[in-house]
């Protein structure tokens, strides 16, 4: 402390003058941007432009959705629903040039009597993410396999290059947006930073600010907090910036200090505010074609002509699409009522392709309702084998029962155990899935109450209970399988406690290995968090995050059984 309060004040705006500067130049460092170019505002935006090679005659999705935004933004009368219209038949045009004259796969099992229009479990339902499986070595050759080799499933051809041209350049847009809202976030908080005046009362009494008063003071106290040491004011600790920080967080987000801190152990207050803010917006919606009924041209075909905008997934699936907008309800058209597709979060079609199932297996499917995994992993199998869908929640049942009917699903034998008790029906498995009841911190979007709802014991309890169904999945898994002996592990949360360190349990009392999932992108797993060590294998386990690959929060991981019993000794 010392000096007067004028002098302490001339000393911080002396400090922060300077501040601003060296944030400014970190910002335009990131955004690759010369003393120059930084003068101009559009220049970031500009220089990303990128330019389109072999431009294609046809207008693309990504140029479609482009001019649709446009169209939107100028007016909502008549003369902006005719072009809307217009670009329908545009981007209908586009697919007809593509492929075949639609023709609908003759269905005999679809029940249309009996649906359910339900939307997948929250667990499920996610969104695109990045990563290029073209530029990407896979270790696992059999999801490999699955990805790539599996035509039938497919749509084939040249149909498939321009769709995944087409695709790499969405992806490639994405890309772009993301780092502009990064950037944006910093730049932001640069003109924050530039009020010498505000941060000089940072810590004034807190009880009259608004809102935006808090917001504007967040970017501002997380500015300060990434190069605390030439930013700090000489007044305040570290981690009494935090602790403003975290109080701002709960009071503008909404979260529980419980979550707050979970949240600040995993990321820096950068990168959790990406997360937080992210978790306030919903993913893109998606839908998962499906390949007993039809294929995914196909079925693009028939949704454009009724006017629902789609455009594939990313080029690491082959099912999915994602649905741009739409003038019917996507959970009611013919197509979605004959069964030819699932609404489904891209995330969710991620632990399927980890496990890869194979034709003719016995598969389990732990904890299976409403059954967005349960349906993918028999259409992988092309409704051959047996996949045992079980969940304990009997309510939960009757829309996995309902699906598996939609879908045409005929390989399923359902049941309603606790999976905990599965390993004295079931055993000598091929693979098993677990897709465990967990705390749903990834998918804040879909449901806000988690922000609230959840403190330590609870997390403890889920822990506990996702340990005892693991080492029960592993125990119906046969380390013999001459095709599998594979377990894959998920959650839709994004805490240590329910997935890294589920997994280290797992390895130190049953004879498995986590082996790589195959999967072309994600953050690898924690091998260390709060002074704990988790095995170095951890590594292999994926994560997914909204803010950086623009899907829900997810943790996916996959395991060899080496052989049956209990391993007691944990150093072993
Ligand atoms: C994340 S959801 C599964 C979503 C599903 N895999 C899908 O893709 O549609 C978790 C499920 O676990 C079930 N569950 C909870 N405790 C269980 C237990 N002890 N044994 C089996 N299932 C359980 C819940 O009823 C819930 O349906």
């Amino acid at each position: 402390m010392g000096g007067t309060g004028r002098a302490r004040r001339a000393k911080r705006i002396r400090k922060f003058g300077t501040g601003v500067q060296e944030s400014v130049r970190i910002v335009n460092k990131k955004l690759k941007l010369s003393e120059e170019d930084a003068l101009q505002p559009d220049v970031p935006f500009r220089k990303r432009q990128k330019k389109k090679k072999n431009k294609p005659t046809f207008e693309t999705p990504r140029e479609y959705n482009k001019k649709l935004k446009q169209a939107k933004k100028d007016n909502a009368d008549q003369q902006n629903l005719a072009s809307t219209k217009e670009l329908s038949r545009d981007k209908e045009k586009y697919y007809e040039s593509l492929e075949s004259p639609f023709e609908v796969t003759s269905d005999t099992n679809s029940d249309t009597e009996n649906f359910v229009v339900e939307q997948e479990d929250s667990a499920s339902q996610e969104s695109s993410l990045s990563g290029n499986i073209g530029e990407t070595s896979f270790s696992d050759e059999e999801t490999k396999k699955n990805l790539f080799e599996d035509g039938s499933m497919e749509d084939s051809g040249t149909e498939e290059l321009d769709i995944e041209r087409e695709n790499r350049l969405l992806e490639d847009e994405k890309r772009l947006e993301e780092e502009d809202s990064k950037a944006e976030f910093l730049s932001n908080t640069v003109d924050n930073i530039v009020d010498a005046e505000q941060v000089a009362t940072l810590f004034d009494n807190d009880i009259q600010r608004s809102i935006a008063d808090r917001k504007s003071r967040i970017a501002l106290v997380v500015q300060i907090l990434s190069d605390f040491k030439s930013r700090k004011d000489g007044l305040h600790s570290r981690s009494e910036y935090l602790s403003l920080l975290k109080t701002d967080i709960g009071y503008v987000y909404g979260y529980n200090a419980f979550l707050i801190e979970e949240f600040f152990d995993m990321f820096s207050p950068l990168e959790c505010m990406e997360f937080i803010e992210a978790s306030d917006k919903p993913r893109p919606l998606v839908i998962r074609t499906n390949t007993l009924k039809t294929k995914r041209r196909q079925l693009a075909q028939a949704l454009i002509s009724r006017g629902v905008n789609v455009d594939p997934l990313e080029n690491w699936s082959k099912e999915g699409l994602v649905v741009y907008e739409s003038r019917v309800p996507i959970g009611a058209t013919p197509e979605y009522l004959a069964g030819y597709y699932m609404i489904q979060a891209s995330s969710s079609f991620i632990p399927v392709l980890a496990l890869s199932p194979q034709e003719k297996e016995k598969i389990l499917d732990m904890a299976a309702s409403p059954g967005g995994k349960t349906t993918f992993v028999s259409a992988l199998m092309r409704n051959t084998g047996i996949v045992y869908a079980n969940d304990s929640n009997a309510d939960r049942i009757k829309s996995l029962v309902a699906n598996i009917h939609r879908l045409g699903v005929e390989n399923t034998i359902v049941s309603c155990y606790d999976g905990r008790k599965l390993v004295s029906i079931l055993r000598d498995l091929d693979r098993v899935l677990l897709d465990a009841p967990c705390s749903g911190t990834g998918i804040i979007s879909h449901d806000p109450s988690v922000k609230t709802s959840r403190d330590r014991p609870d997390i403890q309890r889920n822990s506990v209970i996702q340990k005892q169904l693991l080492l029960a999945a592993v125990d119906c898994c046969n380390a013999h399988s001459a095709t599998g002996g594979i377990i894959v592990y998920s959650t839709c949360s994004v805490l240590v406690e329910e997935n890294e360190a589920v997994i280290d349990y797992c390895l130190k009392h049953r004879f498995v290995k986590v082996v790589s999932s195959g999967i072309p992108f994600g953050i690898p797993g924690f091998t260390k968090y709060r002074g704990k060590q988790f095995h170095p294998s951890l590594q292999e386990a994926r994560r997914f995050f909204p803010h950086i690959h623009n899907m829900d929060g997810f943790f996916v991981c996959k395991l060899k059984k080496l052989k049956s019993g209990v391993r007691y000794n944990a150093t072993q």
